[in-house]
């Protein structure tokens, strides 16, 4: 596989940028990575997983090396993470991301650096973990990784990107970031909001213990307790970076949830079934089509 960047930055050595880390290693072993996290204690943990070739809390004359920067920083972090590197960039790198909501990633960044060639991308794969020691080089394999590139974006510049993702074995597909942030609102951000909304009720349950919530804990419930594990800064940051299409996907779905409320207080048995047909064709849908990793698995290893 030849290699789309001689040098790599990597901004936030988390779950994200760790498992980028891990891949390139993996696929690209000639790449050169900076690895950069605001945090000191994460730098020394990322420098003794050898996840990089240097370690920085703050940005210097070395990042004007990287031909690419990926900002794997929590979505209301980007604009304070791409004005401190502004200073230290040269004009031909290329600026990248992995946030999960685009429209609003991609105003903070053009707005703190105006004459940027930039091509955002949204890596559609992750866990509940976070952290350097929660990347695994896998992560991407099969995934799909989306580019929101608006308008002023540079042609040559998206081609590298995507050769780079495709290089970590990811699917690349393109999209307008108001569109990416209307799917995404209610494939990712909706579910993650009932997983948190649905733990939250049951331990507040008056009459049920917090122990009998853990010990019963079984099938449905048990999964959605793994998603509302999910990091509380990054999801903060996204229902508030995605507002629009997450209330607008809510009103929805109170909406459809009403009507089940209606069928069950009715009797409507045929409703309930109609409904409940049509979710598990689309779950087999999915299974067929060979995307079956959003199975909870509690013990997961990874490499
Ligand atoms: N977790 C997922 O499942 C997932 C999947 C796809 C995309 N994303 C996106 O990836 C990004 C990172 O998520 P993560 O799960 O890796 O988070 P994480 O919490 O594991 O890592 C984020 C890292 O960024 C560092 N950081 C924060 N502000 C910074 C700054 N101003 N400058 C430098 N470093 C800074 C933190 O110290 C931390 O180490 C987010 O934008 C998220 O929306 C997450
Ligand atoms: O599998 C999980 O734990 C995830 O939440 C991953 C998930 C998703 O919702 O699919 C979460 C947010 C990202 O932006 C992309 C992927």
């Amino acid at each position: 596989m030849s290699q789309p960047f001689a040098t790599i930055a990597i901004v936030g050595l988390g779950l994200i940028g760790s498992s980028i880390a891990r891949a390139v290693r993996q696929a690209l072993p000639d790449t050169r990575i900076l690895g950069y996290d605001r945090s000191g204690d994460v730098c020394a943990r990322a420098q003794a997983l050898d996840l990089c070739d240097g370690y920085h809390a703050e940005f210097g004359p070395e990042l004007a090396e990287a031909q690419m920067v990926i900002l794997c920083v929590p979505v209301g972090a980007m604009a304070v993470a791409a004005t401190a590197m502004e200073p230290h960039l040269s004009a031909q790198t290329i600026i990248s991301d992995v946030g999960s909501c685009k429209a609003s990633v991609l105003t903070a960044l053009r707005s703190a650096l105006p004459q940027a060639v930039i091509v955002p991308a949204h890596p559609v794969a992750g866990t509940e973990n976070s952290g350097p020691e929660s990347g695994f080089a896998s992560l991407f394999k099969g995934r799909w990784c989306i580019l929101t590139p608006d308008d002023r974006a540079d042609v040559e510049a998206c081609g590298k990107v995507a050769a780079f993702w495709q290089a970590l074995g990811a699917n690349v597909e393109t999209m307008d970031a108001a569109h990416h942030d209307l799917v995404l609102a209610v494939t990712s951000h909706l579910p993650h909001l009932i997983a948190y909304t649905i733990v939250g009720t049951a331990s507040d349950l008056e009459g049920v213990t917090q122990s009998e919530v853990i010990k019963y804990s079984a099938g449905g419930f048990r999964d959605f307790t793994r998603i509302a594990a999910s990091d509380p800064v990054m999801w903060r940051d996204v229902f508030l970076s995605n507002k629009d299409a997450v209330l607008e996907m809510l009103q929805r779905f109170s909406e459809d949830l009403s009507a089940l409320q209606r069928a069950i207080r009715w009797d409507k048995g045929d409703e309930l079934e109609a409904l409940f047909t049509r979710t598990r064709a689309i779950r087999r849908s999915i299974i067929e089509q060979g995307q079956d990793d959003a199975k909870p698995d509690f013990g997961r290893t990874h490499q």
